[in-house]
This record gives C-alpha cells, structure tokens and sequence, in this order.
C-alpha cells in the first residue's frame, strides 16, 4: 500500500460495536489502517473528542492509544469505503415498529442501505462483514444487492457477529471467548474467510477462531443470546416460588450452578432483563421460526420474554402493594436507571418499566444514575413507553432525576435498587434512614445489598427471590 499500511478495514456505523471494535482492531494491528464512519456528525464528532458517545470502562485508553495514528472516525462514507479492503457492517438492526412482522421481525432496512452504497460507490472488489445481528440468511440479501453493481466488482460476504457485552466491552473484545466468522464454502469464500481470520489472529488464539458456513454464524448469535437471556428467565421463573415457598433463590443458584454442567454464570435473578439487544433477538428468532412454519419452537422461545416481562411486572406490583396499595403523591427513589452496570445504555432497561408503572399509579419519581443523562432517559421512555414530555402531561413533575443516592433517597417512602452499580453497595444507609418516611421500605431489585444491615437499621426489606422474614420461620 502507498500510504505505509497494509490493509484498509472501514465499519459503517460507529455505536457501542462500532467503536469499541474497531478501536480494538487499530489497538492490536498497527499496519492496519481503521476508519469508522457514521451517518450522524454528532456521533463521530463525539469519537473525535475527549467526551466519548458511550460509556465502557477502558475505552478512552485503548481508542487514545490509536486514534490519529490508524485509527479515524469519519462521515466521509463514500471516500472509506473506496479506500477499503474489508468494510464491516455494524448498524443497529432494531424491532420492525410498521408492516409486517412488526414487533417481532429484525429490520435490517440500514444493513441494506449499506450494500447498496458499497455497491454504488466502490471502485475495487472488497470483503463485506456483517457485524450486526441479523436473521439467518441476511447475507444472501447483502450479496444480491452488492452483485448489482454495474462495474463487475465481485464482493465476498462474510458473517461475523459480535459477543461483546456492555460494561465489558473491552475485556471481551481483547480476550473473546471465540470469533466467529461464516463464509461461503468455495475457493473465493474461504480465502476471504481467511483474510478476516489473519486480522483477529493478531491477537485471538487460532483455536478460538471459529470459522462456519454463512447461516450458521448468522444464527448461532441469535442463539446465543437466546441461551443467555433463557437463563435469566429460568431463574427469575425461580425466584418467584423462592418468594412463595420461603426458599432462597442465592442458594439455589449456588446449589445448582456448582453442578458444572449447568455452571455459575448468568444466573442472577432480577427485575428482568433488559438492553438493546436480548429482547429483539428473541423476537428476531421467533420470528424466524414462525416464518418457516415451527410453531412450538416459536412458542417456546417467545416463554422466554413473556417471563421477563412477568418479572418486570411483578416487581413494581409487589413496590405498590407493599406500601398499602397505593403510591399516589409518594416520593419513591429508584437508583440506577442503566439497564446494567458500567454502562450508560438504557434501551430496553428494566427500570424503565418500573417507572412507568410508578407513574401511571401517580407517585413522585426521583431516579438516580451515575451515568445515565437525563435526555436519554426521555428518548428512551418515548421511544418504548411512548410516554414523553409532549404526550403526557405532568410526567416532568412525576419523573425528577437527582444529582446522588442521597437526594433521590431525602424524604423517600421507598428506595429501589434497580441497577447493581457498585456505589450503591457502599452507601450510608444509616444516613438514608434517618432522611425517608417511615416506615422506610428497601425494594433491592438486584440483590446486592446487606439485607440483614439493613434491617437492624430498621428498613423493611424486600428482595427478589429473598424469604420475608415476617412471612416465613425455619422450622
Ligand atoms: N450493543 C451491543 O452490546 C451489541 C450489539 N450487537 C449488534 O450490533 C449491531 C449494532 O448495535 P449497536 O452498536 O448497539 O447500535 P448503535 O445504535 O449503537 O449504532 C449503530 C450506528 O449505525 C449508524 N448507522 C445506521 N445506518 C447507517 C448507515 N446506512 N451508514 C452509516 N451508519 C449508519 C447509526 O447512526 C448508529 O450510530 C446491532 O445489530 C446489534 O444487534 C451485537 C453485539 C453487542
Ligand atoms: O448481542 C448483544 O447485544 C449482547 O447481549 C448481551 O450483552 P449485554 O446485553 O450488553 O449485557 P448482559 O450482561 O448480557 O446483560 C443483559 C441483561 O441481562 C441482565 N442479567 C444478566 C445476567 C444475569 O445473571 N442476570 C440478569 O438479570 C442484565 O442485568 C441486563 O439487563 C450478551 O451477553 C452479549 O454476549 C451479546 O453480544
């Protein structure tokens, strides 16, 4: 290459995979040459700056590391895009909100807008990676529409969906478990397969290197996410018969993840799982079940968000029934707003729901969250709750966010622990007591308080999947 690289990589679309990716790509590959390009000149501004448009723990470090040296942030779509040898395609892939499939069906209208601008701009043959998660069989749609270019360019599409989880990103991008990449199995396929495959190699092992047919990395993604959020729905599913028998649901997962063949991880109970991407991938899968006619596996799949919404519901009935069936005019403080910890992301979060409902039963609202931003939090609860500042009057007086636990907490009726930040393990919740209505309820919607502390204190606590020691004695 004349500019002193040896390959060009360009990924449309710089979100939570784009840019975390690529800055770990340009981290470990210093010939290498990354470009990440956005339609939106907020976004990449943002990447261009010292404010990053996402929050994850190591993130600055590794993109400072490269940024101006082999690594870009660019709108310039078109000019990436010719310079490039592999293009990725990281776009959001949301839940078709219109048409059909609605609610349930992936729309994966952006993937095709950008085949059909790589098939419109590009000069060369390239290899195009589908990054983003999308229903088995999209990449024969991205190859038909990148073969009617009229310029004769042949392009390989490869598949190679992304693991990472928020909060983690980082350590998950430099030490994966396993890349995936599926290819066509000809010559012309394998050898594009293999080019990926050399990216990653410097630094994934080779054996975690996984390469398959097309369709099997497409869906073993949407697999995976549906084993995950499976075990959050099992569990919570659990947690309810904890709270009904008296057993404790700490103990069960301990008992039964020590048996290695069901293992420890991913089985914490919660208010429900949340996040852009377990939900629509289910929906996305059981769609695809549907469409080629395997109803009970559509059916037994969609259990799983059917248990997850139960989860969400459940919790912010039992907040309500716990104070004396009504909430109307009450001050209640929700802490964490993120649908996880070490992330600002709130799509789809769990605690959204929990507001929601709060709301709806006319309760003053004071959320804290130590990196969700207030705007966020309105787009959000526009977007899924369609409730907005416009279109519901007084939700700017029912929802206020506070500067810290502690002002969330003043005078409050009720706390709610609806993400597991840290911090909030660490609070003075001595001092907390003293501030709140009495009687003071704790809802620990995470468990990860010291509910014993926190009843000497003289709190009510209520915790998923956790005995009332008011309702049940050991014998
Ligand atoms: N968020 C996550 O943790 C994970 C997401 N995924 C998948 O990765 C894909 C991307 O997800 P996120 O990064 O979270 O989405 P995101 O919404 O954060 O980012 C997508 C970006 O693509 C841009 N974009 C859309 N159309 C474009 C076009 N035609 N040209 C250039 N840019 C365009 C948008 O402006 C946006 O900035 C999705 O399919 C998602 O399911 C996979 C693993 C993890
Ligand atoms: O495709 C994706 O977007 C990603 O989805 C998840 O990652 P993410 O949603 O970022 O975060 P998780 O750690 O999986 O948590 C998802 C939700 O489940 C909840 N959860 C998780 C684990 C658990 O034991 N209990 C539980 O309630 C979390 O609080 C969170 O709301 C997967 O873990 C990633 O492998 C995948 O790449």
């Amino acid at each position: 290459m004349s500019d002193g690289y040896d390959l060009h990589i360009c990924c449309m679309g710089a979100g939570y995979v784009g840019g975390p990716t690529m800055a770990v790509i340009a981290a470990n590959c210093p010939k290498i040459r990354v470009c990440v390009v956005d339609l939106s000149k907020k976004i990449i501004d943002a990447w261009n700056s010292p404010d990053l448009p996402i929050y994850e723990p190591g993130l600055m470090e590794v993109v400072e590391k490269s940024r101006g040296k082999n690594l870009f942030f660019s709108t310039d779509i078109d000019a990436e895009i010719k310079k490039a040898d592999i293009i990725f395609i990281s776009v959001n892939t949301p839940t078709k909100t219109v048409g059909i499939g609605a609610g349930r069906a992936a729309n994966v209208k952006n993937c095709e807008l950008c085949a059909r601008k790589i098939a419109e701009v590009s000069e060369g043959s390239k290899i195009v990676v589908e990054k983003s998660t999308v229903p088995v069989r999209t990449a024969e749609a991205v190859r038909r529409v990148l073969d009617c270019n009229e310029k004769g360019l042949k392009f390989q599409v490869l598949s190679n969906p992304e693991f990472l989880a928020e909060g983690t990103a980082i350590p998950d991008l430099m030490k994966p478990d396993r890349v995936l990449i599926g290819g066509v199995q000809s010559p012309e396929g394998l050898a594009a397969a293999e080019a990926l495959v050399s990216v990653y190699a410097n630094w994934v092992p080779r054996e975690q290197i996984l390469t398959t047919n097309l369709w099997s990395s497409e869906l073993a993604k949407l697999v995976a996410n549906a084993f995950l959020a499976q075990r959050v729905s099992s569990i919570n599913s659990i947690s309810a018969l904890c709270e009904a028998t008296g057993a404790n649901v700490s103990e069960i997962t301990r008992a039964v993840g020590m048996d290695n063949r069901i293992g420890k991880r991913f089985l914490n109970s919660s208010i429900g799982f949340g996040g852009s991407c377990f939900q629509k991938d289910i929906l996305n899968l059981v769609y695809l079940c549907e469409t080629y006619g395997l109803r009970e596996c559509a059916e037994y799949w969609n259990q799983v968000i059917v248990m997850n919404d139960y989860q969400k519901k459940r919790f912010s009935e039992k907040m309500v029934s716990t104070l004396f069936n009504t909430v109307t005019g009450k001050k209640i403080a929700i802490l964490g707003f993120a649908f996880k910890k070490d992330t600002g992301d709130v799509r789809e979060t769990p605690s959204m729901f929990v507001v929601r409902d709060l709301v709806h039963e006319q309760a003053k609202v004071h959320v804290y969250d130590p990196q969700v931003k207030r705007e966020d939090m309105w787009t959000e609860m526009d977007y899924t709750c369609k409730m907005s500042v416009a279109n519901y009057p007084g939700l700017e007086e029912a929802v206020t966010t506070a500067p810290d636990a502690y002002a969330a907490c003043d005078g409050a009726h009720a706390l709610a622990v609806l993400t597991e930040w840290d911090e909030f393990k660490e609070l003075d919740y001595e001092r907390i007591y003293k501030s709140m209505a009495k009687p003071a309820f704790v809802f620990d919607g995470r468990n990860i308080l010291d509910h014993d502390a926190l009843r000497k204190i003289g709190f009510e606590v209520h915790a998923i999947g956790k005995p009332d020691p008011n309702k049940f004695s050991d014998l």
